[in-house]
């Protein structure tokens, strides 16, 4: 009761964000919120789009807007996916579950990761929405053609490779706070936990929140976690270049995905391995810090690749505006991580549907607002670059 009158009192993102700052451990919330070294590109992300104005048409009849697109073969209700996020449930005991479940309700596509708290096989029965699953690649490459495999079983409609994790991002957040799975007791940490006791109360009640798709490796004892980032370096592979990529493609008969791209000739390479689409990101300044936001990067790519395929944006989108400009700039259709990720922390799935609900009406707004009707309506034309 409590919770459904805090989020109906958040009337965007940043709303969501204060109050699953409350909800959470310090320690999580950091791991969510933060970037890479001194998170430049995490800003940048979002002030970039400050760069583009809009253009409102004037009487043009909006009383109809549609917001309906195609991408990866799939029609969906509006021009956002969710993107791979890893370890839900710790945000929240239903997790992974409750943001497939909005996903597929909103009419979109969920994707799940491959650190994810809940396994493939779980996503894959909780929701007939369309859905995508991320890979990391692991050392043990069995591993790797196990996921595609178990992917193709639960009715998976696409693979996406994420390519710009050859490394872990050093994220200051997470060394200061000591973010581990399960989480590290210090004097400080315990307190924190304390200070948070509904959020303790699930942790506790709930089933053992584990890496549900290695976690099989990890029992066995091959695939040993202490914390994330020691996993990354002992079991992902650095080794891995576009021959893999190839060779992951190879394994999977649909919609193929490149997750990382941030410059034409890499876009280039994903056309020529036959990919369907990829995804425009910096890890959401998760990664290699300095890097350009993507809204800067997308003219490029979209005017060198563009209609040879698919194009996903992501990192940095807090705003129906920002969803826009991406798509005036030559996107396909956007991608949103902490957003959803927030809803979750403050409210679980219904704060997962209010982060959706938000950003879905503040995009069918603004196209009234700015005289489109549907998405093949917001072009170039609908932009204003101011160069500051
Ligand atoms: C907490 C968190 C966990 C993430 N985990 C993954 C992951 O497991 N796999 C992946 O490809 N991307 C992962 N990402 C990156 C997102 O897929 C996406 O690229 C990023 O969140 C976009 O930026 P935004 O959060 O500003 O929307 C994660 C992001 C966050 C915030
Ligand atoms: C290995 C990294 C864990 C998931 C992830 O991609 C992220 O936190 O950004």
């Amino acid at each position: 009761m409590i919770h459904q009158w805090q989020l109906s009192r958040c009337f965007n993102i940043d709303d969501l964000r204060k109050l699953a700052k409350k909800r959470l451990p310090a320690s999580l919330f950091g791991y969510i919120d933060g970037g890479s070294d001194d998170e430049y590109t995490l800003r940048a992300n979002t002030s970039a789009f400050d760069r583009y104005s809009l253009m409102q048409k004037a009487l043009v009849d909006v009383s109809e807007i549609d917001l309906s697109t195609t991408v990866l073969g799939k029609k969906i209700d509006w021009p956002v996916l969710c993107a791979p996020t890893g370890m839900s449930r710790m945000f929240h005991h239903e997790g992974e579950r409750a943001v497939a479940r909005e996903a597929a309700k909103s009419g979109t596509f969920y994707s799940l990761s491959t650190l994810s708290t809940t396994s493939i096989e779980d996503v894959g029965r909780e929701t007939d929405g369309p859905k995508m699953f991320q890979v990391y690649v692991h050392k043990d490459r069995e591993l790797s053609r196990e996921f595609v495999q178990r992917a193709k079983s639960s009715g998976f409609d696409a693979l996406c490779l994420t390519v710009d994790l050859p490394a872990h991002g050093n994220r200051e957040r997470d060394l200061r706070t000591g973010m581990t799975l399960p989480p590290k007791l210090t004097a400080k940490s315990v307190l924190d936990v304390l200070l948070h006791p509904a959020w303790v109360y699930h942790y506790l009640t709930t089933d053992a929140i584990e890496l549900a798709n290695v976690a099989h490796k990890i029992r066995e004892g091959s695939g040993e976690v202490s914390n994330l980032l020691q996993y990354v370096s002992k079991q992902f592979d650095p080794t891995v270049c576009w021959e893999d990529a190839e060779w992951m493609k190879s394994l999977w008969d649909g919609p193929f995905v490149v997750k990382g791209i941030m410059s034409v000739e890499d876009a280039r390479r994903a056309v020529d391995i036959g990919a369907s689409a990829i995804v425009i990101s910096n890890h959401g300044g998760r990664q290699l810090d300095s890097s350009p936001a993507t809204i800067e990067m997308l003219p490029k790519i979209a005017d060198a690749v563009g209609g040879q395929i698919e194009l996903i944006l992501d990192s940095g989108i807090r705003r129906g505006t920002h969803v826009l400009k991406a798509l005036a700039l030559g996107a396909d259709a956007c991608m949103i991580g902490r957003s959803y990720l927030y809803g979750l922390a403050a409210g679980g799935q219904p704060g997962v549907a209010r982060a959706i609900q938000l950003l879905r009406t503040e995009i069918e707004l603004d196209m009234k607002l700015m005289g489109c009707r549907q998405l093949s309506d917001v072009t170039a034309d609908c932009l204003y670059f101011r160069d500051q």
